[in-house]
């Protein structure tokens, strides 16, 4: 290696160019541009915050009635304190930001083939190097186990994602229903590939060609404003999400109105489960066989708010707990106020959940990954016992496409091949493969499984955040009953060129590195080795895709990405936190009381595991980290937990209650 790149990276250390006031500013002001009129008015007399007239127009222009659009605006904003499941009227300004069914939003513009929407070529206009050659040259299965981070930290971090985006048109999970390779996995004629087809060609010495003879892996270009008809003309194409953009555990609540109604239960604020073996498990999935790989109709296939829940064990376990968590919740509600209706405890016990996970995800995750530091620096996280008001419409909650398709897949890398299962006293006496158990969620049923998965997610580490992935993921990747599957590796090369993201040179010098002349000057922040593979791969400096330049910087320390990813994943945490009206901390009617919010930033991980998982005793206090002398197992009990008797109301309003009714006598709780 070449110990130059660190003595420069040095320089990079200090985050200090990711100060908010920055972004944007060259490229336009991204994160204000909207496109609604500026002045709204809140009308006094009336339940809507916001009238229908005053919407901004429609952002179509030639939109076809037949397909789902490029966003809905509502017919109206009512005035409440609860989200919406599809995130309509979380910003009054332009109610239909951050629902699904609309673009990402970009910090650069975009960098297509044709300026228009075909895939990213070489400045040259060449093809750009093979995905599959990156792969197998840059990302081999070297494991090395994070020191510190325990699977958990990987495995919340999915959680987050799939809360966030999922690209059209894809099922993440499934074969695409689009085939782009023949049968055998050989290419297709020319004329015979259907369209949105960019299939990942396998080079000469790709080992499962060798050992299979494909040649070809299926690849579906994401669905884009453009291909819905919601702009037309040279307009270059955007992508579009098909989930909300809010991190509000839309993937328990789902993310319209008519899917949650499908998830509850309608009596006592609670969501639908299935009781076996005295564990609530989801209702089935309708289409079982279309969604799961199942081998037989009586084998569990799980429907969620989200599409991927069965997509692999520890992110269907963690999305259960936190099912589970909503009716633990939603009980401990209807008890304490038994003449709230099912309407009131369902959306009470879903507004604590979801402030849980932003306070979980935000300041027990994210110091993890983007630095406690970083994120007090740049306003992300806050050292308060107070509300923390900083709600600000102007700015776009919208996902933006260079973190949803570069910055936060780089944590690919950390996925674990083999899942641990363990017993109470921290053994591990087992693993399960990973690629035998996607799309297969039957396995969380057996035996004690789910609490010996639960407690390996804490116990088992991570992999590092490095260049290197478990080829379980870039080899046997949803291989079914076959020997080999795919590579999300490939796919996050060539789905950063479907997507058409600007070059990893304009990102360094949007987040302050300097611009590249040479592969010499990547040099300040990627080891020698690697600017030479760089170098040989690609025709010029110029061409490095995000993806990829990215995923091979040295690390800010206190972070798990180098500067140009930490700077993109930076600007999102801000973004979802600030533009969501409905953020935890906020004061104000949409908000709690300051005893109750200080209550919820007692919730934790561990905790949440603790409450879900029926036979797990004990855990470490901070479950993101690895068991240590510094974070040994306590019991659960010992692990402070959210006093949910500070929503007991006598008032019929379940907003304000008055701090003397939490001196009445609450034993039958405790006894619980
Ligand atoms: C076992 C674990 C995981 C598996 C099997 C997995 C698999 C996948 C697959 C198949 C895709 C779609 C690829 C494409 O067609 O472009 C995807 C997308 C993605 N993954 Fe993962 N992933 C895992 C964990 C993670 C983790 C830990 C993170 C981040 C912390 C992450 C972040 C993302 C992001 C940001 C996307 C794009 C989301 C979007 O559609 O907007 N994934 N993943």
């Amino acid at each position: 290696g070449g110990p130059s790149a660190y003595n420069i990276f040095q320089q990079h250390a200090s985050p200090s160019h990711f100060s908010h006031s920055n972004f944007g500013s060259d490229y336009g002001d991204f994160s204000s541009s909207f496109s609604g009129p500026s002045g709204f008015g809140v009308s006094g007399e009336s339940n809507f915050l916001y009238q229908p007239t005053q919407f901004p127009p429609p952002q179509t222009t030639t939109q076809d009635p037949t397909t789902i659009g490029c966003g809905t605006p509502p017919a109206g904003c009512p005035k409440t304190r609860y989200r919406s499941f599809d995130g309509t009227c979380n910003n009054l300004r332009n109610p239909v930001l951050g629902t699904p069914n609309t673009p990402y939003t970009r910090l650069l513009p975009a960098n297509y083939g044709d300026g228009v929407m075909t895939p990213t070529t070489a400045k040259s206009g060449n093809p750009l190097p093979a995905a599959r050659q990156i792969s197998l040259a840059l990302y081999p299965d070297v494991p090395l186990e994070d020191p510190i981070w325990s699977l958990n930290a990987m495995q919340y971090g999915q959680i987050i994602t799939h809360d966030m985006s999922m690209i059209a048109g894809s099922t993440q999970a499934q074969p695409h229903q689009t085939r782009c390779c023949t049968d055998d996995g050989q290419l297709l004629e020319l004329a015979n590939i259907p369209e949105h087809c960019f299939p990942i060609v396998l080079p000469d010495n790709d080992p499962i060609l060798q050992q299979t003879r494909r040649k070809c892996m299926n690849f579906v270009r994401t669905i884009t404003n453009r291909d819905r008809n919601c702009v037309g003309g040279h307009t270059p194409a955007e992508q579009l999400t098909n989930v909300n953009h809010f991190l509000d555990l839309s993937i328990v609540y789902g993310n319209t109105a008519q899917l949650n109604q499908q998830l509850r239960q309608f009596r006592g604020g609670r969501l639908i489960v299935e009781r076996r073996n005295n564990q609530e498990w989801p209702p089935r999935a309708t289409n079982a066989s279309g969604t799961c790989s199942i081998q037989s109709q009586q084998e569990a296939c799980y429907l969620a708010g989200d599409t991927r829940v069965n997509q692999n064990p520890q992110l269907t376990l963690l999305q259960i707990v936190l099912l589970r968590e909503h009716n633990r919740i939603a009980d401990v509600l209807s008890k304490l106020n038994p003449h709230w209706d099912d309407e009131t405890t369902f959306q009470e016990a879903r507004k604590i959940n979801i402030a849980e996970h932003q306070h979980i995800s935000y300041y027990e995750w994210l110091p993890i990954f983007i630095g406690a530091e970083n994120s007090l620096k740049n306003r992300i996280l806050y050292q308060t016992k107070g509300f923390v008001n900083d709600y600000d419409e102007s700015v776009n909650p919208t996902v933006l496409n260079e973190h949803a398709t570069a910055a936060f897949r780089y944590f690919h890398s950390l996925i674990a091949g083999r899942l641990d299962l363990v017993k109470e006293e921290r053994s591990s006496f087992q693993n399960l493969r990973l690629s035998d158990w996607l799309n297969r969620p039957a396995i969380l049923e057996e035996g004690n499984n789910f609490d010996e998965l639960s407690r390996g997610l804490a116990t088992q580490p991570e992999l590092n955040s490095d260049q290197y992935h478990d080829s379980e993921i870039t080899q046997y990747l949803f291989r079914g009953n076959q020997q080999f599957g795919s590579d999300l590796k490939s796919f996050d090369v060539q789905r950063n060129r479907d997507h058409g993201l600007a070059s990893y040179n304009d990102y360094r010098h949007f987040c302050g590195l300097k611009r590249a002349h040479t592969f010499e000057d990547l040099l300040d922040v990627i080891k020698y080795e690697n600017v030479q593979k760089l170098s040989q791969i690609y025709e010029s400096v110029e061409d490095i895709d995000l993806t990829v330049g990215g995923s091979l910087e040295a690390h800010v320390p206190g972070t798990l990405a180098g500067p140009t990813f930490l700077c993109i994943l930076t600007e999102q945490f801000f973004r979802t936190r600030v533009g969501d009206r409905f953020w935890f901390e906020n004061g104000g009617d949409t908000g709690f009381t300051k005893e109750q919010l200080n209550e919820l930033r007692k919730a934790s991980i561990s905790r949440l595991l603790c409450d879900n998982s029926p036979n797990v005793k004990a855990m470490q206090p901070r479950g993101f980290e690895r068991i240590s002398h510094a974070n040994a197992v306590l019991p659960c009990d010992h692990l402070p937990s959210v006093n949910l008797l500070l929503w007991k109301d006598i008032n019929g309003s379940p907003q304000i209650p008055s701090p003397a009714h939490l001196e009445e006598d609450y034993s039958f709780f405790f006894n619980k």
